[in-house]
């Protein structure tokens, strides 16, 4: 199958492109260029044949090298940055040489971070291997791994030269992984591009089909809102919080479920959760909350969570990034496309809330 590439610039001091298309991977010495002396591959086991392949069609330009680190979350701990700065620092590897991260979000969070840290940053190209990938973690420079009292608290945000979507990878990616990935898309539609939820909702069966033309749309639209938002506010000072909609209460369920929760599927309950709080505090319809439950529930994410847990959640929830001086702050809808923040809601409607998602 082939198909043209899509170029999406992504603005900001450090201007980079995220291609998509088909085809790409082979020739992604293009975006490696000619200074680069050392290319160190960082994947997951579960995409080491096609990084041998990777190397194979690299090895006659460059010295190329292997991080197979472990799969998913695990990946984002920090005894695997040391990992892989070993390779880099056993190997010699220069400020000329570049780093590639190459699979889920995972996987490109940690390479992100090596990149951005190892001899204080070296060239980094971002190849996302599923859906929340492409549209979202890959692209944008936030990085970083996990520590025991939360997520994504280490980390650095670090721009790539580039990020190369190749639509051929996703043949092998699973559909429940593909379906977590669709979170992040629908998470764009209901922030600021409702055209994606008017997709989703057309035809599912269609846009969930990487080979089909919206199944392209979503991802580019979900792109180009990510390279718009992240080229105006690079290190999250204001803007960029509207990218963390469903991510307050979905980090705090990851972190309880030790990341036995995908992170699509955990962000799905925080919007549903963020919506239930939006309509509280009497900002957003019902009509709206409701349309959040059926698109995600269409698309087998789920939309409540054990009502047990609230204790374990909000202590995790208060040490969010977008807390300040304690107090905990949302990303909720005024409307579809309309974002505020809700700052420092009491207990009793963020409780109020979590029993609407609550089982
Ligand atoms: N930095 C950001 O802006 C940002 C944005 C969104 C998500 N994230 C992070 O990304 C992570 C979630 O990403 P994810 O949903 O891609 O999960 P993931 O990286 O854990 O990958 C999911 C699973 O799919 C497998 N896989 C990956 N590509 C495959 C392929 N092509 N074929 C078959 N299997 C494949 C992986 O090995 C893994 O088991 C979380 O850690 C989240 O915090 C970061
Ligand atoms: O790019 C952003 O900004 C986001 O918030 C995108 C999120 O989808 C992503 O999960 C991100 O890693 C969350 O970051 P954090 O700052 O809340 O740890
Ligand atoms: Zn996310």
């Amino acid at each position: 199958m082939t198909m043209e590439t899509t170029v999406i610039p992504v603005p900001g001091v450090s201007p980079y492109d995220v291609l998509v298309g088909r085809g790409l991977l082979p020739k992604l010495h293009e975006q490696l260029g000619e200074r680069v002396a050392k290319v160190l591959i960082i994947h997951p086991a579960t995409l080491g044949a096609r990084a041998n392949a990777l190397r194979e069609s690299l090895s006659e330009r460059y010295e190329v090298l292997l991080a197979e680190v472990p799969d998913a979350e695990d990946a984002k701990r920090i005894e695997v940055a040391a990992f892989c700065w070993q390779i880099m620092g056993r190997t010699d590897f220069t400020r000329t040489d570049a780093v590639v991260g190459f699979g889920g979000g995972a996987a490109t969070d940690l390479a992100g971070f090596v990149a951005a840290t190892w001899l204080r940053g070296v060239r980094l190209i971002q190849c996302p291997t599923t859906v929340a990938g492409m549209v979202d973690a890959a692209v944008g420079g936030k990085t970083g791994i996990n520590t025991a009292e939360g997520k994504n608290l280490v980390g650095a945000f670090y721009a790539p030269s580039a990020v190369v979507a190749d639509f051929d990878v996703l043949e092998d990616l699973p559909r429940n992984e593909m379906l977590a990935g669709f979170a992040e898309i629908v998470k764009c539609g209901f922030i600021s591009v409702p055209e994606i939820l008017d997709i989703i909702e057309a035809d599912v069966d269609k846009v969930t089909d990487p080979r089909s033309d919206e199944f392209r749309r979503v991802v580019e639209l979900s792109i180009g809102l990510k390279a718009r938002v992240v080229g105006e506010d690079f290190t999250e000072t204001g803007l960029r919080e509207i990218l963390n909609y469903g991510h307050t209460l979905g980090h705090a369920i990851e972190h309880a479920e030790r990341y036995r929760w995908r992170h699509g599927a955990a962000v799905s309950v925080g919007m549903v959760f963020a919506a239930e709080l939006a309509h509280l505090a009497g900002s957003l319809s019902s009509e709206v909350v409701d349309r959040h439950r059926s698109i995600l529930q269409s698309l087998s994410l789920p939309v409540d969570y054990p009502l047990g847990r609230w204790n374990t959640l909000l202590a995790t929830m208060q040490r969010d990034k977008k807390a300040r001086a304690g107090m905990i702050r949302f990303v909720v809808l005024d409307a579809v496309g309309r974002t505020s923040m809700l700052n420092g809601p009491d207990e009793a409607m963020l409780y109020s809330a979590y029993q609407e998602v609550g089982v």
